[in-house]
């Protein structure tokens, strides 16, 4: 079994859990009352290069990376440093995060949030509204064609952006066909686990000029941010360097500063 399929086995048995103790007509009141989504599609397409901090406790290829007991506390940081985007991971069992944390950023942060998880039902974009995201992740490699589409239409209309994840050639023309309109590329193959930083710029070329554009993982600073804009990205997501870092307010601020210097192309 890969990772990705022993990750998403544990994703499905904590969601039956959830499941059962909160149906679904209540995550949709919940929703209906949460602060109405933030236009991330306006966030990202902003001039130079975005950043998209991430709340990260641990992870399947490096194990426990930082306790952050207060996650909260870190994205009132990552918001001080610039980030246009906080993503926050809320798998349980390989990465330490709960939905719990994704409330908690949101009430203390005005930025766009991101949903960071192994989505595979529409509940789970219920849930992800419901606490206050105004993006969810959808990951390619983990869905069948027909249930990408259709997730990326439901999040739509529940006003999540999605921002679906790819690794290949193969499975970014997956997401362009599915109406994509936001791309992240991994650079973090999910069998291997290894970080290979030329995906991005294999993979990129395929995607449309009006794709908005993430790099993910791999970013130790601001030199990689400016190699993958060199190589067209529009947005960087990071999370490990900068929550084993001991200052993340100013880590994040040297790579916004990065990402808006004169000399980086202007995203269309
Ligand atoms: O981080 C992992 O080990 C991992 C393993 C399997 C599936 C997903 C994984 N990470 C999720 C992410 O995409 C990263 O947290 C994100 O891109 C930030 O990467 P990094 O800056 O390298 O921590």
């Amino acid at each position: 079994m890969s990772v990705l399929d022993e990750i998403i086995e544990g994703v499905r048995a904590d969601l039956a859990e959830r499941q059962r103790e909160v149906p679904i007509d209540v995550l949709k009141e919940r929703a209906a009352s949460a602060p109405p989504p933030r236009d991330a599609l306006a966030a990202l397409r902003g001039p130079g290069v975005s950043v998209i901090a991430e709340v990260k406790r641990s992870s399947p290829s490096k194990g426990a990376l930082a306790a952050i007991a207060d996650p909260a506390a870190l994205a009132r940081d990552y918001e001080a440093g610039g980030a246009k985007v906080i993503s926050v991971l809320t798998e349980r069992r390989r990465f330490g995060g709960s939905l719990q944390d994704l409330a908690d950023v949101r009430a203390n942060v005005d930025v766009c949030l991101l949903r960071k998880d192994f989505i595979v039902t529409s509940y789970q974009l219920w849930e992800a509204r419901a606490a206050g995201a105004d993006m969810a992740l959808l990951i390619v490699a983990a869905l069948e064609q027909d249930a990408l589409v259709s997730l990326v239409e439901r999040a739509e209309s529940i006003g999540l952006v999605p921002l679906v994840e790819v690794h290949t050639e193969e499975e970014a023309v997956r997401a362009v066909d599915a109406g994509a309109k936001v791309i992240g590329v991994n650079a973090r193959d999910l069998k291997t686990l290894h970080v290979d930083r030329g995906t991005f710029a294999r993979v990129a070329p395929l995607l449309p000029k009006d794709v908005v554009k993430i790099a993910e993982s791999g970013v130790r600073g601001p030199h990689d941010l400016l190699a993958y804009a060199s190589a067209g990205a529009d947005a960087v997501l990071v999370g490990e360097s900068l929550v084993i870092g001991r200052n993340p307010r100013a880590a994040v601020a040297d790579l916004v500063a990065a990402g808006a210097h004169p000399a980086l192309r202007q995203s269309g």
